[in-house]
């Protein structure tokens, strides 16, 4: 098992030890990779050669995600194309996060006092656990602290995050876990980049809710209330939306409509960085499901939440 957390000591391939839940005693157990890879989970190199993990369903979906921040980068539905979106001047250099598919922010959303994002979307998280439940792979990864984090926050933690690919569908839940003496507080996100045509995305459900407005000074949001039914990316997008709905529907301006479904993330993030982003920003739009206001935890609390993608 990987045990580094740490941005220098990226684990490699061999090092990693996937283990299985033994489903009838609760026992992990060691299993190689090509007992691992015939329960559609296989861990290979990615870009950079970052270790990366290829979740296959019986169904013909496929999803990957990259150790290195915890970073589901791509998901497809039977025969279909990437749901998902990696800019494509993203890094793949175990240095800087990657940016786009689903990476994490915690924990801190931002702005705030530590790095844009805080720092989980640029530490290696673990395999702890990986299955297959009736031909769909699950795997849950773990972050914890180390010197890295604890420069950041000085905190110690469990993050957990597994991540299931069903025939439709691909379900995050995020497990956030107090390891500490002290009492620890934090933001979060699920920064997800939707492949998307912007001059054709929508995202329905957030009308009525309260909105923080991060565009001209996201230092300073401007409060607000949608009205829209139909919210679209016609310039500039970076605004929050507070309490927003557990269920939201983009339409990716390709064909697509994707349910948003989430418990626990209680607030919505829009963006797209238009302009500032020439090379790119016409092909994606972020729907970010978030937790703007503080969760608090005594030792020994958790915090859970889920995502559940879902195509038609
Ligand atoms: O480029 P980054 O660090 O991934 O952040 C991108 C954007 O992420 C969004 O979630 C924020 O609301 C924006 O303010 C920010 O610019």
């Amino acid at each position: 098992m990987a045990t580094s957390s740490m941005m220098s000591s990226i684990p490699t391939i061999t090092s990693i030890n996937l283990r299985r839940r033994n489903r009838s005693t609760g026992l992990s157990l060691s299993c190689s990779h090509q007992e691992a890879s015939s329960l559609g989970v296989q861990l290979t190199e990615g870009e950079g050669k970052l270790p990366k993990v290829l979740l296959k369903s019986a169904h013909g979906c496929e999803a990957e995600i990259y150790l290195f921040g915890g970073c589901v980068t791509s998901w497809k539905a039977a025969g279909g194309k990437d749901l998902l979106f990696v800019r494509p001047d993203s890094p793949f250099n175990g240095q800087k996060p990657i940016s786009g598919g689903i990476p994490h922010c915690f924990p801190q959303f931002g702005p705030g006092p530590m790095q844009q994002h805080g720092f989980a979307r640029n530490m290696n998280w673990s395999i702890v656990d990986f299955d297959n439940v009736e031909g769909n792979p699950v795997i849950t990864l773990e972050l914890r602290d180390g010197p890295y984090s604890r420069s950041m926050w000085d905190f110690s933690f469990q993050a957990l995050y597994t991540v299931k690919l069903n025939p439709k569908s691909l379900s995050t839940a995020l497990i956030i876990k107090n390891t500490d003496t002290k009492p620890l507080s934090f933001t979060t996100a699920l920064h997800t980049y939707f492949s998307g045509s912007v001059t054709g995305a929508s995202v329905k459900g957030l009308k009525g809710c309260k909105t923080l407005n991060k565009d001209p000074d996201p230092t300073n949001p401007v409060e607000g209330m949608e009205d829209r039914d139909v919210i679209t990316f016609p310039g500039f997008v970076d605004c929050v939306y507070l309490e927003a709905p557990n269920e939201l529907q983009l339409n990716n301006g390709l064909g697509d409509i994707i349910t948003i479904k989430s418990s626990n993330w209680s607030d919505c993030v829009l963006w797209n960085p238009h302009l500032r982003m020439e090379h790119c920003y016409r092909d994606f739009v972020c729907v970010e499901n978030a937790k703007i206001g503080k969760v608090e935890l005594e030792p020994e609390q958790s915090w859970v939440a889920e995502q559940h993608l879902s195509i038609s």
